[in-house]
């Protein structure tokens, strides 16, 4: 896919640039979203449900009015190629540094450029994402440090700091509870497709309930009919 997406919003508000930043953090594709890989997924086809679940949660989120930008935060080559022909600023990452680090990064980033901006990061693996969903959720957010749970209610989608802090990221396990403990506003709204983040195939399935996005949707599904990694003699890390 070539040619811009969405540009910037540029609204300024008494010198305060209005909406917010989010930073979506991407592990290089070979790492990432093990959990929906099986002995019979290919590497390339892998990259390409990896990088399909970010690009439809990326081009959804940048729909939203209350967001200003979206910013990938990432270390894989492909994914910055791909998302930079979509006219989405990439940021780089050290490799292995962690989701927090990598997130602390480009809060760090940012935050050298000197606007009056609100931080916020929203997970890559979103491929249902509404537009309207996350207005809503960034609207009951107010000026308040706050959090969406996912639909397990244990982990966040997305974070948001309160404006002019840094973001202060408690990724991980049980990160709903580490956000709330860290004073973080629970954003409880019923936004189905912000909260459906896709970590295994049931998420998968749940996300195609709600609607998956353009890239997700045209990926070929199901592959019990190809002959297994081992079958075919590969071996090694993807
Ligand atoms: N830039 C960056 N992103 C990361 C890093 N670690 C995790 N992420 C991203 O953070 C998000 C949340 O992580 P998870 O939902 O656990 O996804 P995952 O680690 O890819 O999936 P599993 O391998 O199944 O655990 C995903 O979009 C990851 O790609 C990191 O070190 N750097
Ligand atoms: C890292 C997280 O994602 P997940 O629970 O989807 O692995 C998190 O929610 O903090």
């Amino acid at each position: 896919m070539t040619g811009r997406w969405i540009p910037p919003r540029e609204a300024q508000n008494g010198g305060v640039t209005v909406g917010v930043q989010l930073l979506v953090p991407i592990k290089p594709l070979h790492l990432a979203k093990t959990r929906l890989r099986t002995e019979r997924t290919l590497p390339e086809e892998h990259a390409e449900l990896v990088t399909a679940l970010a690009m439809d949660t990326v081009l959804a989120a940048a729909t939203a009015e209350r967001v200003r930008e979206v910013l990938v935060v990432t270390s894989d080559p492909a994914l910055t190629h791909r998302f930079r022909e979509l006219g989405v600023e990439v940021l780089p990452d050290s490799p292995r540094a962690g989701l927090n680090a990598a997130l602390r990064h480009g809060d760090h980033l940012l935050g050298e450029r000197g606007t009056k901006v609100r931080i916020g990061a929203l997970q890559a693996d979103l491929p249902a994402l509404r537009g309207t969903e996350l207005d809503g959720a960034i609207a009951e957010a107010g000026s308040e440090r706050s959090y969406c749970a996912d639909r397990q209610g244990t982990g966040t989608t997305l974070l948001l700091a309160s404006a002019g802090e840094a973001l202060r990221p408690g990724f991980g396990t049980d990160s709903a509870a580490a956000h709330h403990e860290s004073g973080a506003k629970a954003l409880l709204g019923s936004w189905a497709s912000l909260r459906c983040d896709v970590d295994t195939e049931t998420d998968l399935r749940a996300a195609e309930e709600l609607g998956l996005g353009s890239h997700t949707r045209k990926l070929p599904r199901g592959n019990e009919s190809r002959p297994s990694r081992s079958e075919i003699g590969c071996s090694g890390m993807m």
